[in-house]
């Protein structure tokens, strides 16, 4: 279940929804005096009718949207209580003698009118209900991609039919409803009927399961209740007014109103939600694939792009800038004395070390093995040469003790750096030539005794 909509409510989202509930039952309580009171207000039914329409066609697609996703029957049976909802008030609206007058045929007498109200909301309820009570029985996997495509379908033929029983079939068979309202609008014979009762019945029974059964784990259902709680709220003011247009009639349907934008709104949120998870998980993958897992610093892959976009520039943007190819002097011997493990941590404080010394803007990548590579962009050869004896100096400084058998006169951990500067206007032209050659600078940092920083010239022949 909690896999239908996931988020556990925030204190801040259950304290909203309470106020909510609140502040809903303070201003029917306040109505319910005025409930008899005509207004003066012209008729909105077939306006109140659309927006619910709209709404609820919105809410069944977002759902069914979700059905589609986490492949949960019980969110499929949720989706077409909205839809059956959407499609009855749509039929209803059609219906409406004030949206084609001269059609008498499309005109509703009071007796289907008073049907098709009670078939929408008590069918309404009681797929919610359906849908809980499969919440409660839901199999632990979701149905596969197969079985959601043909149990969408089986939902979207239940409430199709049921539409079709209820506006074709069953209309000839029912009691004669049209004496529950005159035509003024009287409707106090439809209030002492016992349908209303049914139908807060139905409602209630809807809350009673969406509680019982989620216990408002996710925030969704939070509002699912809500909206449940504001059909309650809708059928009372139903029942304190006996006239159409008046207080209570207009109350009524602003609760109803109310309920689909608490669904609406909920499920708006469910999407803002989704979209920030997307993006943070986004992020996080982005940018596990550009780091080096054991030392933090740029992956080779993150070096190499970096330096093809420098390299592709526009050359009204070229300026110099460096590859520096750093190398820990005589690695093997200190794994080989102190283990993989301290060879690890020792990488990761060299590691550090560098980055401290470059500045923000410069890419420093782990490039493989006990190799380090970075470009300082917009740096020549005589800065390069400054940062790079820096950064020598500061890991020799480190003075992390080397192997025993270490050749070097001082028995620390050193580095050596080999330089490749490229001019604003390019000498080495071929991809990866500049990386290439600042190799070639390292093997001869190597060659003249380690623990040095060698700088090839730019104008070293590129081949
Ligand atoms: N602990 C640890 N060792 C690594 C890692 N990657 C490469 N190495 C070790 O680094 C050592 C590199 O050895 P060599 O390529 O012979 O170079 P070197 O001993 O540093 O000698 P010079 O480069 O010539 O000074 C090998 O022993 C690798 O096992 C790593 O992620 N962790």
């Amino acid at each position: 279940m909690q896999n239908s909509f996931s988020a556990t409510p925030s204190r801040p989202a259950m304290i909203l929804a309470g106020v909510l509930m609140l502040l809903m039952t303070a201003a029917a309580a306040l109505l319910l005096p005025y409930a008899n009171q005509p207004t003066t207000g012209s008729n909105l039914r077939p306006v109140l009718i659309t927006a619910l329409a709209v709404n609820n066609s919105i809410i069944a697609y977002l759902i069914l949207l979700h059905f589609y996703v986490k492949r949960r029957p019980a969110t499929g049976l949720l989706g077409t209580a909205f839809a059956y909802s959407a499609l009855m008030s749509s039929y209803q609206l059609l219906m409406l003698p004030e949206v084609f007058p001269g059609q008498h045929e499309m005109q509703l007498g009071s007796h289907l009118s008073i049907w098709l109200w009670f078939a929408r909301l008590a069918g309404f309820a009681m797929l919610i209900m359906l849908a809980m009570l499969c919440l409660a029985w839901q199999p632990k996997p979701p149905l596969s991609p197969r079985q959601s495509s043909g149990f969408l379908l089986g939902c979207l033929l239940l409430a199709v039919s049921l539409i079709w029983l209820v506006t074709q079939r069953l209309p000839p068979y029912l009691p004669d409803l049209g004496r529950l309202v005159s035509d003024q609008g009287d409707y106090k014979a439809l209030r002492d009927s016992g349908l209303l009762i049914a139908l807060l019945l139905c409602w209630g029974g809807a809350l009673l399961s969406v509680l019982l059964v989620t216990r408002l784990r996710s925030a969704f259902h939070c509002w699912l209740a809500l909206c449940c709680y504001g059909y309650l709220l809708y059928l009372m003011l139903v029942f304190s007014s006996s006239h159409r247009l008046t207080v209570g009639w207009y109350a009524s349907r602003f609760f109803e109103q109310l309920a689909a934008t608490f669904m609406l709104g909920a499920l708006l949120f469910e999407v803002f939600r989704l979209q920030k998870r997307l993006q943070s998980s986004y992020s996080q993958a982005y940018e596990t694939s550009i780091r080096d897992s054991l030392t933090g610093l740029f992956s080779r892959r993150h070096f190499d792009s970096t330096l093809d976009a420098i390299r592709h520039r526009p050359p009204e943007l070229a300026r110099p800038f460096t590859v520096l190819m750093a190398d820990i002097d005589h690695f093997k011997r200190y794994n080989d004395s102190f283990g993989h493990v301290q060879g690890d941590d020792c990488l990761r404080r060299i590691a550090a070390c560098m980055a401290q010394q470059l500045r923000d803007g410069d890419t420093l990548a782990r490039y493989g093995g006990e190799e380090f590579i970075a470009i300082l962009d917009g740096c020549d050869e005589l800065h390069a040469a400054q940062i790079a004896e820096r950064i020598r100096s500061a890991v020799e400084q480190l003075a992390i003790p080397a192997a025993s058998d270490n050749p070097a006169p001082r028995p620390v951990v050193t580095v050596s750096i080999g330089l490749y500067c490229q001019p604003a206007s390019p000498l080495a032209e071929e991809e990866h030539q500049q990386v290439e050659l600042a190799d070639k600078a390292l093997y001869l940092a190597k060659h003249q005794g380690r623990n040095r920083v060698c700088l090839l010239p730019a104008t070293a022949p590129t081949g």
